[in-house]
Parts: structure tokens; sequence; C-alpha cells
């Protein structure tokens, strides 16, 4: 017998990997892109802190699997992101790893083809150069940390993180968010419990030792100082939304209880729009208008929003991709993304003072 019989009897190989060191050397971190990081975190940290009465909106594809539609995506978010920026902060969505309810195609990092060929290393490299693409554009980025190696590639051109929905509960996501140097939103559970996302935040602003890698790809423990920027992502649950005035309270409670600042995001889509992706601009112009009402816990907003309107099945033949279209959650067109987030700024702007009052 002999230890191949005993240990990683599951494992089919273990395929090289560059280190985060050498991804970095390959596509260096721009001053341009660093600015633009740099910016973000800061707006967000002064929004969360009550500093800046803004509202940030992450917005953009449920997934991108197409960096030149991703581009395109990015260059007309920009444009708007200029316009309406005395009302809201813009951060773009670019959510590269997807966490599936059973299986699925994971996301342009784990499987770049869409094939089922995962040359992980690839998708990695392809990745990184789309964030310094968008980022190099002054548009600041927002992602789902997902797989607790990736930031140590990716980390350096993030300005926001979300925790999934799938992840709040699990101590390796806690660990992981206490260590990233972004503000990181913990989205209600699927079943629409808060409370998960409750303990996540009290956990991750708290230091802690765990096993990852560092730089140069070695195992290493980890040794975290606490991330005070956790907030709350109301996404619903269990089919039912939870943006309503009564919700939004009751998220505020169980923060308040936690002697935690009531920081809450309000996800426009999954259950909170039934999944119908035609229903994020009423959850995103109810929400306008709770604020308009004198709300002061909700900061953030959170849209899944495409080129194309829909979502469409991976095809066998890749040609027949349609252009700008979602490949996992159905979103909102372009147009219907630049209308609602226009309604909000021009609705927000008379109120933004009383905010920090
Ligand atoms: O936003 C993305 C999806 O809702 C999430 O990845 C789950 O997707 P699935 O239920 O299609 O697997
Ligand atoms: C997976 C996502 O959301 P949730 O974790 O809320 O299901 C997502 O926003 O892509």
């Amino acid at each position: 017998m002999t230890t191949l019989d005993i240990d990683n009897i599951n494992v089919a190989a273990f395929d090289p990997m560059p280190s985060p060191e050498d991804v970095h050397a390959r596509l260096p971190l721009s001053t341009s892109a660093a600015r633009t990081v740099m910016k973000g975190r800061e707006a967000l940290r002064n929004i969360l802190d009550r500093k800046d009465p803004r509202l940030f909106v992450v917005v953009g594809p449920c997934s991108i699997h197409d960096p030149v539609a991703g581009l395109d995506y990015a260059k007309r978010l920009k444009a708007l992101a200029d316009e309406v920026s005395d009302t809201l902060l813009i951060v773009m969505r670019v959510y590269f790893e997807k966490p599936r309810t059973t299986t699925g195609w994971k996301g342009y990092i784990n499987d770049p083809h869409m094939d089922d060929s995962f040359q992980v290393d690839e998708g990695m490299k392809k990745a990184r150069h789309f964030l310094l693409e968008v980022n190099e554009l002054g548009l600041p980025a927002g992602t789902e940390a997902l797989d607790p190696i990736s930031p140590q590639y990716l980390g350096d051109l993030i300005a926001w993180s979300a925790i999934g929905a799938r992840t709040t509960e699990s101590q390796t996501h806690r660990e992981m968010s206490s260590g990233l140097s972004t503000p990181v939103g913990f989205k209600n559970g699927t079943n629409g419990d808060i409370g998960v996302a409750v303990n996540a935040i009290l956990s991750a602003s708290r230091p802690h030792s765990f096993l990852g890698i560092n730089s140069q790809g070695r195992t290493a423990i980890v040794r975290t100082k606490g991330n005070r920027y956790g907030h709350v992502v109301l996404r619903g649950g269990d089919g039912r939304p939870n943006y309503d005035t009564v919700s939004v309270s009751m998220a505020e409670q169980a923060m308040q209880k936690a002697k935690l600042p009531p920081n809450i995001v309000v996800d426009c889509s999954h259950a909170n729009s039934y999944k119908k992706p035609e229903l994020q601009p009423l959850v995103m112009a109810d929400v306008v208008n709770q604020i308009r009402l004198g709300n002061k816990s909700i900061v953030g907003t959170m849209i899944e929003s495409n080129l194309v309107a829909g979502n469409q099945p991976i095809p066998e033949d890749l040609s027949q991709l349609k252009y700008g279209c979602s490949v996992t959650d159905a979103c909102i067109d372009w147009e219907t993304t630049e209308q609602s987030l226009r309604d909000a700024a021009t609705l927000l702007r008379d109120v933004l003072p009383e905010r920090l009052a």
C-alpha cells in the first residue's frame, strides 16, 4: 500500500499556480489604478462613518464573462458616475467568483473559457487585467470575496467586498474579512436571517489567526488586525423581500443591540426583487423614498445590471453568446440602469445635507 492509497484519494491532480507575487509582477498596480482604489475606499469609509452623506451604489453585471462587453459597460458607467457624483458614489460590480446553489459555471476565474477546462491560472490573470482596466478608468470596483486565496491576487484592486448569503455564516469567510483592506458587506442568509450577518460583522471586527498563503504563495499563518467596516446587506430570503421599512428597522435594532453602527445596504436584486430583474428599479425607488422620509441607516444599494436585459444559458458554441447579456442571474439593461440612477440622484440631491444632521 502506498501513501497515495490513503491520502488525497478523491483528488485527481495538483496543477501549479503562479504565486500572487508572479501575477502582480506581470500585471503591476498602476499609479492611476491605485489612486482609484484608495479614493474609492476612502469615500466608502467616509459614507460608513457618516462624514459623507451620499448613497453608494454597487452596480454592474451579475458576473463578468466577456471582458470586452464588461469594459464597454464600465465606460458607460464611468460617464454616469461622474454625472451623479454629487449624490451617488458609484462602484462597479465586478464579480468573478459565483457561489452556486448546487452546480453551474463558477465564474471567470474558475473557468475563463466557459468550457469546463478550468484554467484558473489564466482566469486569475485575466481577472486582474480587467480590474486594472476598470480602475484605470477611474471607476472603483466591488466584488464577492468567495475564494479565501483570491484576495492575495486581486485585493489591491478592490474598493468594496461582499460576503455572499451562502458564506456569511462561514468562519473561513469571517476570518478572511477580518484581514481585507476594504469595507465588507455581509449578506443576510438565504433564508432571510439577519442574525448571521450581525454575528459575521462582530467576528470580522476582531483579530484572527488562520491558515492562508503569503505573496510568495507559501502556506502562512495569517494574523489579521480586524476590520471595523463591516455592514449588513439586506437581500431578502426564502423568496421574500426584506427592504421594507419594518425589515430595515428590525435590522437597525439587531445592529444596535450588538453595539454596531446601523449601516445597511439594500440589494435590489435576489429575493428583494423575487429574482425578477425588472423589479429592481422599484426597490431602488422605494429605498430612495425611505431616505427622503428620513431614513439614516441605509448607506448603499446594489443593482444587477448589464448592457442587455435578462440572462442566457451558456451555449456549447460560444460564438452564439448574446453580447452584453448575463450568463448567471438576469439583469436590467443599461438604459433602465441609467434612468433608475438618474432618478435616484435627482430625488436625493436636496435631502442629502439632512443625512449628516
Ligand atoms: O447572484 C448570483 C446567484 O444568485 C447565485 O450565484 C446563485 O446562483 P444559482 O442559484 O443559479 O446557483
Ligand atoms: C451570489 C450573490 O448574491 P447572494 O449571496 O445574495 O445570493 C451575488 O450577488 O452574486
